[in-house]
């Protein structure tokens, strides 16, 4: 018998509970209730490489993986990660300002000795954890939620970590908007398989060209003006690049692959023409797909 139900969209996370990346799962999965009746159930998971290996075995239909913050810049195990694995796409991205606290069970500043936090967030507190916690040991996690749990066994210990962490946690919150700057933020990809359909958040819109395309390529030879000639191939077809990165191969050192993001929709014609002269200037070429940006409100995290 064929059922009726609509099927449930699952949706890899980091974790676990009260992660930035988890506030993002939840606005995406509150657009596709309103906007398409999509049922949704969230995964956490250990880390970040571990969400895009979950889309990528089919254990889940989405990955939820953040991308690049505005004050630390790219989130490079995203990047190193979707190089590796193939048939992967991007759905959308999602803005998210991000506002950090100090939660701790310490009476004041002055006793703590130990931070703990995912390090995108204690590069994003640098100049804040200089200034008022100068001597504390600053110790990276895999989330800014996994040391949470031990914050109740230990006065002198705090984490970065959001105001929506510290309430799901019921822990006191020592110091607010702790970022280095206010205007921070950090964008997020959905990301899918390329055989799955994921269903459009504007169905009954007229918002439903995409405005960012992503992709990356290697090099084919280390040689003077290798990367002019993919550049060129943009700047004569009229594209606009809004981001470029290059993160090394690990093959050799001084051998990078460039990420970037076009504004643009791939199935323009000057995309598609883009691909293919880029195709001749790169060894692998990898597009990641077209998608649209949403910015989520302030209250969200
Ligand atoms: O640790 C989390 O809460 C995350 O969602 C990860 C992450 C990141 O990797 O950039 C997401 C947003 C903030 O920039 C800090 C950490």
């Amino acid at each position: 018998m064929i059922s009726d139900e609509p099927k449930t969209l699952h949706i890899a996370h980091l974790g676990p509970l009260g992660t930035y990346a988890e506030a993002v799962a939840i606005n995406y999965t509150n657009f596709l209730k309103e906007k398409a009746e999509v049922k949704t159930q969230l995964c956490p998971y250990p880390s970040i490489a571990e969400t895009l290996y979950a889309v990528d075995s089919k254990e889940t239909d989405l990955a939820v993986i953040p991308v690049e913050n505005s004050i630390e810049g790219s989130v490079r195990v995203t990047m190193d990660t979707l190089w590796q694995l193939d048939d992967l796409q991007i759905n959308l991205a999602l803005v998210m300002p991000i506002c950090h606290a100090l939660v701790s069970n310490a009476k004041s500043l002055e006793t703590i000795e130990k931070v703990y936090s995912h390090p995108q967030a204690l590069a994003q507190c640098q100049k804040w954890l200089n200034a008022f916690l100068p001597n504390a040991q600053l110790i990276p996690t895999k989330s800014t939620t996994e040391a949470l749990g031990i914050l109740d066994q230990e006065s002198t210990t705090a984490t970065i970590s959001s105001k929506r962490a510290a309430q799901i946690y019921n822990l006191p919150i020592l110091a607010s908007s702790i970022n280095d700057s206010p205007e921070n933020y950090t964008r997020f990809w959905i990301i899918s398989r390329v055989d799955v359909d994921v269903p459009d958040i504007y169905p009954h819109s007229s918002v439903a060209k995409s405005t960012h395309t992503s992709l990356a390529f290697s090099l084919p030879a280390n040689i003077p003006g290798a990367l002019v000639k993919p550049l060129e191939v943009f700047s004569q077809l009229g594209i606009n690049l809004s981001r470029i990165e290059s993160r090394p191969t690990k093959r050799s050192l001084g051998e990078y692959l460039f990420f970037i993001d076009l504004e643009a929709d791939d199935s323009q014609s000057e995309i598609q023409l883009a691909l293919t002269e880029l195709s001749k200037h790169t060894e692998i070429l990898k597009v990641f797909g077209s998608y649209n940006v949403l910015q989520i409100s302030k209250s969200s995290n």
